[in-house]
């Protein structure tokens, strides 16, 4: 039986951190039962090891002892330990160096340029897979016939120089591994369509394609708008995509486990991966030791967007690594044009040699929400309160009082969703369920999900003139998925809506050309949609979304969160907040520490 998660044990400075609440009880008990097993008592080691696993809950892969008092800058005065005296303790410590207890060596600590990190060894192992593979795939570069390649260019990408989707592409018949950022609506879609067109061109039709996303949500539409530009490319008709998880193969007798790893590797030519933002350090391990050098990766993604929940901003750390050798000269004599283009600066040249474009041109937003996530991007808080006062009808900010707007949204699309789905409209309710979404940063307390979801509910009632209670599934409640469901082919974060068909219920989710349909007592993990976290819309997009800000104290208001928040609009996006709060926010980059590309 596993122990209950009590911290009756935490003792002296412990204690402390946990009741200032920078330690929640799960971590300090991990920690305690590191220490008993590997035979540690000393308690800066064991703090150390709480904040560490604190650190994998908030995103980050290690800790910087040298800089452990900025992990809770406003937490107030706690008995931080002294960083040289730290560090000598956790060199010496059982759990760096096996004790008599054993060989159990749950601590690695790496001394960087930048000072000491601490990692529980198994990050730190995944983080060298990926460090390893990356470095090994840049060990040499693809073979490419140059004329057929700019002649393929230049018939996929006629625009004038600098083109980066065209860089990109050219990246990717020169490169082993490709990373495309791009906040959304910059064509990494777009571009990744064309890059299939050029390596078919390339290599013959027989290239084996895998297109895959980290759920299910992101690789249908990887595959909708991958296959919608099929023919105008002259791809194969039918490419699938499919979630990362199955890509590798789950085996179902030991989860965590796949069918392709290091001694069975993916047999494909080359493996699009889309949404990498939101693929942990545990799942990028995985797929790194499963792929043959010979493969070409193509990683796309938002490296600005929040981090994914699980440990590891990896698509991030990668398009963060200073160059670690320059561009090839099998680029250069592809793209010579955009590389000298005056509006290509030499920062981003250098990102070239490690295989990384970033596009920046949106394509779908309006100029106005493009502008503001820009700023917000940047931390530049003037410019992005200069775009919110604007008078742009694309973004507005609101005070907390005045929500005459939002309710409008709520009950337009909420009497839009209860009649699509009485009628049994199944392509209007899942229509109406992208019209507009309420966000927030917290779950509880007066901007939580849980206060905006009831007041939310009381608006329709209201204006529906009926007493809709979400307990009872009635047709027309959004729903939202908060566990994978492999069997179902739910993933966490996957939003529905309750329709009424052939006499009974379904619930439909959105899969691009047929909706998934699954009957309500399937569903394990639901809840009611009328409001979610901003971490929970990760990866979608609405026609207009209202972002409800905390108050600027909340340290859970980041840039990166806002951004992400912004991000989620197509048409238009409503703040509810101050512009106390918008400022904290922008003043606030998320703190996360990783070794990748920092350590020797
Ligand atoms: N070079 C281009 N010329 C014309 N239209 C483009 C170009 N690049 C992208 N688009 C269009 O812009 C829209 C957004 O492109 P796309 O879906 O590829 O962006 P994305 O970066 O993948 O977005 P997301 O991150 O939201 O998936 C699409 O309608 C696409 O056809």
């Amino acid at each position: 039986m596993t122990a209950p998660l009590t911290t009756l044990r935490a003792t002296g400075a412990l204690r402390a951190f946990e009741a200032a609440g920078v330690l929640a009880p799960a971590d300090v008990h991990v920690a305690s039962r590191l220490g008993r097993l590997g035979g540690e008592t000393s308690e800066p080691v064991l703090l150390a090891t709480a904040l560490t696993v604190r650190a994998l809950r908030l995103g980050s892969v290690c800790v910087e002892l040298g800089r452990l008092p900025d992990l809770a800058a406003d937490a107030g005065d706690l008995p931080w330990p002294d960083p040289s005296r730290l560090t000598e303790a956790v060199r010496r410590s059982p759990l760096m160096t096996g004790g008599a207890a054993g060989p159990l060596t749950p601590l690695t600590l790496v001394d960087t340029p930048g000072g000491p990190l601490l990692f529980l060894t198994r990050y730190h192992r995944q983080e060298e897979i990926v460090r390893t593979a990356l470095a090994d795939r840049e060990r040499d570069r693809p073979a490419v016939d140059l004329g057929a390649a700019a002649a393929a260019l230049a018939a996929l990408f006629p625009g004038p120089a600098p083109d980066r989707q065209r860089v990109a592409a050219a990246l990717a018949a020169t490169e082993w591994t490709t990373i495309v950022a791009g906040g959304p609506g910059t064509g990494k879609t777009h571009t990744a369509a064309r890059i299939l067109a050029l390596l078919f061109a390339l290599h013959g039709p027989a290239l084996r394609v895998a297109l895959a996303a980290p759920t299910g949500k992101a690789a249908a539409r990887l595959q909708e708008s991958i296959g919608a530009q099929a023919e105008e490319l002259g791809l194969p008709a039918g490419l699938v995509a499919t979630t990362l998880h199955r890509l590798l193969g789950p085996r179902r007798d030991s989860r965590g486990r796949f069918t392709h790893h290091a001694h069975n590797r993916l047999p494909h030519d080359v493996i699009v991966l889309d949404e990498t933002s939101m693929v942990s350090l545990t799942m990028m391990a995985r797929l790194a030791e499963a792929v043959r050098p010979a493969t070409r990766l193509i990683l796309l993604g938002d490296p600005d967007q929040l981090a994914s929940v699980d440990a590891g901003a990896v698509l991030a750390d990668l398009v963060a690594r200073p160059p670690a050798r320059p561009p090839g000269p099998a680029l250069a004599r592809l793209v010579p044009g955009d590389l000298g283009a005056e509006g290509f600066p030499d920062a981003e040249r250098d990102q070239l040699g490690n295989a990384v474009i970033r596009l920046r041109h949106g394509h779908r937003f309006g100029a106005g929400i493009a502008a503001l996530a820009d700023a917000v991007r940047r931390g530049a808080a003037d410019e992005a309160m200069a775009v919110l006062t604007s008078g742009d009808e694309t973004v507005d900010l609101r005070p907390p009082d005045d929500l005459a707007g939002v309710r409008d949204d709520v009950v337009t699309t909420g009497l839009a969703l209860l009649d699509a789905a009485e009628r049994g409209d199944l392509t209007a309710a899942l229509a109406a369920l992208g019209t507009h979404r309420l966000l927030c940063a917290h779950r509880e307390g007066p901007s939580g999900v849980g206060h905006w979801s009831r007041r939310s509910l009381a608006w329709l009632s209201r204006a529906s003139g009926r007493v809709l209670d979400p307990d009872r599934r009635y047709p027309g409640l959004p729903l939202l998925v908060t566990e994978n469901d492999d069997d179902a082919g739910l993933s966490n974060g996957d939003t529905g809506v309750v329709v009424r068909r052939d006499g009974g219920l379904v619930a439909a989710f959105d899969r691009g050309a047929g909706p998934l349909l699954v009957h309500p007592a399937r569903l394990s993990s639901v809840h009611p949609a009328y409001a979610m976290t901003i971490h929970r819309s990760q990866g979608s997009q609405y026609d207009s979304v209202t972002v409800v800000l905390p108050d600027e104290t909340s340290a859970i208001l980041t840039r990166q969160l806002l951004y992400t928040a912004i991000t989620r609009a197509r048409r238009r996006v409503r703040i509810v907040g101050r512009e106390s709060a918008v400022r904290a926010a922008l003043g606030r980059p998320a703190l996360r520490a990783s070794g990748i590309g920092r350590t020797p």
